[in-house]
């Protein structure tokens, strides 16, 4: 990999991070495509390409869900980067070729117009790798290991995205396993330790229960509350073999203002989930009337997500996962959406004015652990009105 290009993420941040985060040696900067020059003389070459995320726990049927999307006609360009961790039905006509302890990734074009690889790795590499046929793709879908905790990957484009990278997130697509998810979404982790295949479905914006065939209707029914009671907003599919129409996965904006009209109908319609008394990840949301300031609002997030400091009844620290919300800032005229994954948040103003007779509001949802309701309502009531002095 050319050492030439890299650049740290420092500078011109939309996604907000912590320091920690910042430094995090762990976390693998992109390599910003070299594109200068081509960019003004090329049209719609200035167009950043989407990353699709696709999670889920070992054996779900991500690698299925990919060569179905890699075999299937459909006039879209896709890039598809393929985890060869477990044995699957993966592609086996790619390459991946270690050389001095490096990973080369060969990129395959099939006859659909797609290309191709798999590889070893989180696969931030492989697409490193792939910007060098920019032109050739339209879209990028991602493979993460069963294991691998999908925010950390997810936070790494968030935050690349701003920094004149080509490339953006689009969404978090989980598959769960019918068969197998209600026992790895249940399953008791010491404490301190998160369930991953619960931590997937927290994160995702998109769930696919995939092989229905091998369940009843009332083991899927299970499967479907537990995934519904981990996470209230997201969109669940049912599928066999992984077979899902492609535009249910594609173009989710999820990380965008232009999600904010969709987001708005979910918290509108979103029932608050029963409180449970377990350990696991739950949904909350609240509402909260009025107009608030943005440093306050920017207070409140960075003391649940950077501090810590937000607790619940027995002492317990509240972790959220994901956060997601519309707001009514002070001096804006349009609703602002909130989005965080783990300790990267965002506020963007979207296209939806708010109408004059409206009363303006601000709804939150959180997933995470430890949560609670009440609390969090309160403590954000409390943050919101105290008289922060403004410079
Ligand atoms: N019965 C049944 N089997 C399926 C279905 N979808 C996938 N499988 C099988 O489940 C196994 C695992 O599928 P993969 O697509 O490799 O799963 P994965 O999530 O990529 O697995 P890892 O990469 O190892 O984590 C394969 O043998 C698939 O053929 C389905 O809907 N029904
Ligand atoms: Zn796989």
């Amino acid at each position: 990999m050319p050492a030439a290009g890299r650049r740290r993420v420092t500078r011109r941040l939309r996604a907000v991070a912590p320091r920690s985060h910042m430094e995090d040696e762990d976390c693998p900067d992109l390599v910003p495509i070299d594109v200068g020059i081509v960019q003004d003389s090329e049209p719609g070459s200035g167009r950043k390409i989407p990353v699709t995320i696709i999670t889920g726990y070992l054996g779900a049927g991500k690698t299925t869900l990919l060569n179905y999307i890699l075999t299937e006609q459909h006039s879209k360009r896709i890039a598809v980067i393929l985890n060869e961790f477990g044995e699957g039905s993966a592609l086996e006509k790619s390459l991946a070729i270690s050389q001095g302890g490096e990973l080369y990734e060969e990129w395959l074009e099939l006859r659909n117009g797609c290309l191709c690889c798999s590889v070893k790795d989180n696969g931030v590499k492989a697409i490193e790798n792939l910007m060098q046929k920019r032109g050739k793709f339209d879209y990028i879908l991602l493979e993460t290991t069963g294991l691998a905790d999908p925010g950390a990957v997810a936070s790494m484009f968030w935050v690349d995205s701003e920094l004149g990278s080509d490339i953006y997130l689009d969404g978090i697509v989980s598959v769960v396993d019918a068969k197998h998810g209600l026992q790895h979404l249940t399953e008791e982790k010491p404490e301190g330790l998160v369930n991953e295949a619960a931590r997937q479905v927290a994160l995702a914006d998109l769930i696919i229960i995939n092989k229905t065939d091998l369940v009843s209707g009332e083991e899927l029914n299970k499967v479907r509350a537990s995934v519904r009671s981990i996470n209230g907003l997201v969109k669940i599919l049912e599928t066999q073999r992984s077979r899902v129409d492609l535009s249910n996965v594609l173009d989710l904006h999820a990380f965008d203002s232009l999600s904010g009209i969709s987001l708005q109908k979910k918290l509108e319609n979103m029932k608050t989930a029963h409180a449970h008394l377990d350990k696991g990840i739950v949904t909350v949301t609240f509402e909260v009337l009025g107009n608030i300031k943005e440093e306050n609002l920017n207070l409140f997030i960075q003391n649940l997500l950077w501090e810590k400091n937000v607790k619940d009844k027995t002492g317990r620290t509240m972790d959220v996962i994901r956060l997601k919300g519309l707001v009514s800032i002070q001096g804006k005229s349009h609703q602002v959406i909130v989005q965080g994954v783990h300790e990267l948040y965002d506020l963007e103003e979207t296209a939806v004015a708010w109408k004059e007779d409206e009363k303006r509001t601000n709804r939150l949802v959180l997933i995470g652990r430890n949560l609670n309701k009440e609390i969090i309502k309160e403590v954000f009531i409390e943050t919101v009105s105290e008289k922060h002095e403004s410079s």
